[in-house]
């Protein structure tokens, strides 16, 4: 019997409600694979946790969850908040402190999706975007100055180091052989970006060139969204700094037919701290409470989840399930074009992976 310790931290807005639903999802899945379990401990740090106690988690919090097999997350972000404050007191600050330095990504058609694209298009997506997550333009390095006076001044800096580009170009390219196109697009904007990103090519080039068999391709960001939306067959596993990948991977998602479908996993690959899952979207204010976020994105993720934990039978089956959903298109929420509730779409899924025929559909889908 393998016990795996998920830290739970659904988060701010559509996080706990999506996060929850996994959560059920999980329990399902464990009840119906032979040895597989789990013991969630919920965490409530985000901004509600913030306006009580002046953190959006204790001072020792890296502390309570390094002992977890996994970070199981949500999303954060609230209205009333500064983003930076509730995005760095959180989601970066584990990120960050627990070194999960590459983020990855994985979109596909679902079986019964349309997506945005001509059906012949769209149904050649099937990518990986690596993401560097521990530096880059997202390092948090830079200063205010002046403030309040004409001569103000704010900078980020984007830090990129030869160890940092090193470390994800390898992951990088370890991915994209495994997978059977052995194809790596790397994403730069050295044209522009006369120091760092130069550093970043430099350096990939030299880690690739130790990869026989990988084919690699080079793209600027700005060239790569026209190739993903005019040529996505053309295109395997991608490569990009932390900005760069931020928003490639969320036009990924739509293209694939909605934010809310991807899926994201914060990985520390020497496995001496926990990773963490989390669907790719933030908090969605405006759907919050309202019971229609998708919950396909973080059940995806719990299967990128079950994969890291090793549990590749139960992360099989649980997006077959997830497949079975969209495949039949009876209960889609309305981000892909239906009427279900988040709950509906969770029975759903629930009822796919019991091997049941899940019969009623409280809506017509339009
Ligand atoms: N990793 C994280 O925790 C992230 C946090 N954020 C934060 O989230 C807040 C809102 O950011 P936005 O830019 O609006 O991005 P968002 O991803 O929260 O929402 C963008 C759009 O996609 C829709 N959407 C997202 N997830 C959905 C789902 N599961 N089902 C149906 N529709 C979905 C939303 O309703 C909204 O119209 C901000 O505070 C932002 O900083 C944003 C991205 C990631
Ligand atoms: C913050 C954000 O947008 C992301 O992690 O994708
Ligand atoms: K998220
Ligand atoms: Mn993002």
């Amino acid at each position: 019997m393998s016990l795996h310790r998920i830290a739970v931290i659904g988060g701010d807005g559509i996080g706990p409600e999506v996060v929850e639903a996994g959560v059920e999802v999980l329990e399902t899945l464990a009840a119906a694979e032979f040895g597989l379990a789990f013991e969630f401990k919920r965490f409530d740090w985000g901004s509600d946790y913030y306006r009580r106690n002046g953190r959006m988690m204790p001072q020792d919090g890296l502390a309570r969850l390094e002992n977890f097999d996994a970070i199981y997350f949500g999303a954060v972000g609230d209205p009333e908040l500064p983003d930076d404050i509730t995005l760095w007191g959180l989601r970066l600050a584990i990120c960050q402190g627990f070194d999960q330095y590459a983020n990855v990504r994985p979109t596909r058609l679902l079986p019964g999706l349309t997506g945005p694209l001509r059906p012949d298009l769209g149904q050649q997506i099937d990518w990986v975007i690596v993401r560097e997550n521990s530096e880059g333009e997202y390092a948090g390095v830079g200063g205010r100055a002046h403030r309040g006076l004409p001569i103000e001044v704010g900078m980020d800096v984007a830090v990129f180091t030869r160890a940092g580009i090193e470390r994800i170009a390898r992951f990088a390219c370890d991915l994209a052989l495994s997978r059977p196109r052995k194809l790596l697009t790397v994403v730069t904007k050295s044209n522009a970006q006369r120091h760092g990103m130069v550093l970043w090519d430099e350096v990939v080039r030299e880690v690739v060139r130790g990869y026989r068999g990988l084919t690699v391709d080079w793209m600027l960001v700005d060239a790569m969204t026209q190739r993903m939306v005019n040529r996505p067959g053309s295109i395997d596993t991608v490569l990009a700094t932390n900005l760069h990948a931020d928003i490639l991977s969320d036009l990924a998602s739509a293209l694939g037919g909605s934010l809310g479908i991807g899926s994201t996993a914060n990985i520390e690959p020497s496995r001496n701290r926990p990773s963490m899952f989390e669907p790719i979207h933030g908090s969605a204010f405006d759907i919050t409470g309202k019971g229609i976020a998708n919950p396909l994105g973080s059940f995806w993720t719990a299967s990128l989840m079950l994969d890291h934990l090793g549990e590749h039978a139960a992360a099989r089956r649980l997006m077959v399930a997830i497949e079975t959903v969209t495949g039949r298109g009876e209960h889609l929420s309305p981000d892909l074009g239906g009427m279900a509730p988040t709950a509906e779409v969770t029975a759903a899924v629930i009822a796919a992976l019991s091997g049941l025929n899940s019969t009623s559909s409280s809506q017509p889908v339009g």
